[in-house]
């Protein structure tokens, strides 16, 4: 039974204008969002680069009680890890493929006081995470190939949130990648609590009514869960 989980949009910035970074990050929060999800890829892990942590120090200064979650496509999460913590960044999700010390990693990011969030490429298998699912605060399934935004939604990734939710029905599961109000049932009703959207509430013509529907969409789901 999936109790004490509470429904949370963190829209992505990565298409965004990020000319106007600030302007666009401070649009999503007005509209609803809960956290801001700040793609960082370092050109290595995934063929894009994108900013990294002098970008989000800055941000940290215009939006001081944001909720900041860095998604680390990097080859080595260990090497940021303090940076980001010094940019005051809340949950440090890095991704379990490069790394040949996952529970270090998660030592270190714990250390700082940053939440860990653990991810898990279209091509891992779930079972690769749970051997170190007591270590993380949060799973990331990522239902695009990491890299860009824009993507096609991989519903072939709904099994392994299901699995997830079935085995550890409090832990907080998030979903990356081309979300939006056409496939937020799916996501949810697999058992995602923590929902990822780039294009679909940044192109949006209303983005406070995307988010909202992201969000009774997982609120409804949740509730179910809840009750039986
Ligand atoms: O991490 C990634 C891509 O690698 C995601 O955060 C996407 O950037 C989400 O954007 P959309 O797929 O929703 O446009
Ligand atoms: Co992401």
């Amino acid at each position: 039974m999936a109790k004490n989980l509470s429904c949370k949009i963190g829209p992505s910035i990565l298409n965004a204008d990020l000319s106007q970074l600030y302007n666009e990050s401070q649009k999503l929060m007005d509209s609803g969002a809960d956290y801001l999800h700040l793609d960082v890829m370092d050109g290595t892990f995934v063929p894009n680069l994108t900013f990294g942590h002098p970008v989000v120090k800055c941000l940290r200064t215009k939006l001081p009680s944001t909720v900041f979650e860095t998604h680390m496509m990097v080859q080595n999460p260990l090497q940021w890890i303090s940076a980001m913590a010094d940019a005051n960044v809340d949950q440090y999700t890095f991704h379990i493929e490069p790394c040949d010390d996952v529970p270090l990693v998660c030592r270190k990011v714990k250390e700082t006081g940053m939440k860990v969030g653990l991810a898990i490429k279209p091509g891992t298998p779930v079972t690769c995470v749970e051997e170190y699912i007591d270590m993380a605060d949060m799973i990331l399934v990522m239902t695009v190939e990491p890299g860009f935004g824009g993507q096609k939604f991989m519903t072939d990734m709904m099994p392994k949130i299901e699995m997830l939710r079935e085995k550890y029905p409090t832990m907080d599961i998030e979903v990356d990648g081309g979300i939006g109000p056409n496939n937020i049932d799916v996501c949810a009703k697999a058992g995602a609590n923590m929902i990822v959207s780039g294009t679909a509430v940044i192109q949006a013509k209303n983005p406070p009514q995307v988010i909202q529907l992201l969000k009774d969409s997982v609120n409804k789901h949740l509730n179910i869960k809840s009750n039986c």
